[in-house]
């Protein structure tokens, strides 16, 4: 299956979709299987400090990925869209995440929210906004559930990753493309 709409891409093996990897494999169920594995033991390490910054959002892909992509935690250099939708240009993803991670910083890393209801409505306004962006060729989905759990533990408070509804999950975060926020609002709330 196809799971980005990508123009020619030269991370790719050629006449495929698969992405070339460390371990050279060229099977994409296999890919995935060994993506996730190296994903889960480095869930188990401590993660990299930083500032709630971009550049600790990188970090956090690098570290997540290391094993399996040479470019893990850089951005991506082609032009990629799910569905209908088409990501920021790659050319503007590092001015778009410099305006995000400003404004992030301005709302306080979002642990000024007065309660729970808040804030889900402003990691539901990042979350859509990050992945509008997205930074990466691969993994932004998991990277913005790492970097939801950060902000959310910042905030007080803890996500419970347990409560993700994987398909309404997904269904919001497609709305939240277009502008509407509250059924990603919803996904998150009943996670806190
Ligand atoms: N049609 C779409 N429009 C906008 N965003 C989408 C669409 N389909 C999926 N997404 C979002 O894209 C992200 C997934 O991106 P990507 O495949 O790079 O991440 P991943 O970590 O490799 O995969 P996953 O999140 O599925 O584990 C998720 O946040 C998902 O909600």
């Amino acid at each position: 299956m196809v799971r980005y709409n990508a123009v020619e891409d030269p991370l790719c093996y050629p006449g495929t979709h698969v992405l070339r990897n460390k371990a050279d494999i060229e099977d994409q169920d296999l890919l995935d299987e060994f993506e996730q594995l190296m994903f889960d033991s480095r869930a188990g390490e401590t993660l990299p400090d930083g500032e709630l910054d971009f550049a600790h959002y990188r970090a956090l892909h690098r570290h997540f990925f290391q094993d399996v992509y040479d470019w893990a935690g850089e951005t991506r250099t082609i032009r990629t869209g799910k569905g209908e939708n088409w990501f920021c240009y790659p050319e503007y993803i590092q001015n778009e995440a410099d305006r995000l991670f400003a404004a992030l910083a301005a709302r306080g890393y979002l642990a000024a929210a007065a309660d729970k209801d808040a804030f889900a409505q402003e990691a539901a306004w990042f979350l859509g906004e990050i992945n509008a962006i997205h930074p990466f060729r691969e993994g932004n989905g998991r990277i913005q559930l790492v970097f939801l759990t950060m902000l959310t533990r910042n905030a007080g408070y803890r996500l419970d990753d347990r409560k993700l509804r994987p398909k309404p999950f997904l269904e919001a975060m497609i709305l939240s493309f277009s502008g509407n926020l509250a059924p990603l609002t919803a996904e998150i709330r009943r996670m806190l």
